[in-house]
């Protein structure tokens, strides 16, 4: 299992970090079994598994039941599990008990919080009483109604201005690592050499120190995505096909053959 100091040993050493959104059993031990360096359970479970235009109704039990799934799947992996929008904002003494529940009843190693200087001290309180936090910086998607939508970050100076600010602050915070979702590849280049901490980039450029993409995206299970997500299979088309095939198969008769019957 890898620890908090083995992404800040990758960051020295120049070794790129990747991460993987997912949300099961049997995803997370794909990811578990290709090696993925740490599994992200995100709040996008909302969006991808559940079908809503937006991640602010996910709530912690449901961030809880999707992570006990991904340990029982990743056994060896090092899981981050987004905090739900609300989980976090209203009293730090919240954070502590929803953070803690999190910790408690999943198993997992750290948890992720959007924003900046807002929740700089819910973070320094989450990490002094041992619990590893992950920052969340750029397109913080349960902002999306305040930021008018899923939009890039970071266009004008006086934006590149605040968010590299607040990646210092989160950094003195206690984070062991940021996520930079949706904003230019030269800041995230120049936050990323700022910080001692990782970056790991979403829409970000190539010059983070690692890439996150959401699984479902990534091997096309879906007809949309976003400009910074790359297909590294069309899942979509080919289990529509497999659907089809099963369909074709049993109005013809030809499936359950005899392989598959009890005689
Ligand atoms: N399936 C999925 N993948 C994600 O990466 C993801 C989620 N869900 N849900 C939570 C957030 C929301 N994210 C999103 C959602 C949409 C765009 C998007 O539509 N971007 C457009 C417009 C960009 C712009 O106008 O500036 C694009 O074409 O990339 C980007 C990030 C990233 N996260
Ligand atoms: C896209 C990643 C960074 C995320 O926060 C999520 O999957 O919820
Ligand atoms: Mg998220």
């Amino acid at each position: 299992m890898k620890t908090i100091h083995d992404f800040l040993r990758a960051k020295e050493e120049g070794k790129k970090i990747t991460m993987i959104s997912t949300y099961d059993y049997w995803s997370a031990r794909l990811c578990e079994k290709a090696e993925i360096d740490c599994i992200l359970v995100g709040d996008s479970v909302g969006m991808v598994v559940n079908g809503l235009d937006t991640t602010l109704p996910v709530t912690v039990d449901e961030m809880i039941y999707h992570a006990k799934a991904v340990r029982r799947g990743a056994p060896d992996t090092f899981i981050v599990v987004d905090m739900p929008f609300l989980s976090y904002q209203v009293k730090k003494e919240d954070a502590v008990y929803n953070a803690g529940r999190i910790m408690k009843e999943t198993g997992c190693n750290a948890v992720k919080i959007e924003g900046g200087e807002e929740v700089a001290e819910v973070i320094q309180k989450l990490v002094s009483v041992g619990i590893p936090v992950m920052g969340h910086l750029g397109l913080t998607p349960q902002s999306v109604h305040a930021l008018g939508g899923y939009k890039v970050q970071g266009k004008t100076e006086e934006e590149q201005k605040r968010i590299l600010r607040d990646a210092k602050i989160l950094e003195q915070a206690g984070v062991f690592a940021v996520v930079l979702e949706a904003v230019p590849s030269k800041l995230a280049k120049e936050i990323t050499e700022f910080l001692e901490v990782p970056t790991i980039g979403i829409g970000a450029g190539k010059e983070t120190d690692g890439q996150v993409l959401v699984f479902h995206d990534m091997l096309g299970f879906f007809d949309r995505s976003p400009k910074f997500v790359k297909r590294y299979m069309e899942g979509g088309r080919l289990i529509k096909e497999a659907l089809k095939n099963f369909k074709k198969e049993v109005q013809e008769g030809i499936f359950p053959g005899k392989e598959h019957t009890y005689d």
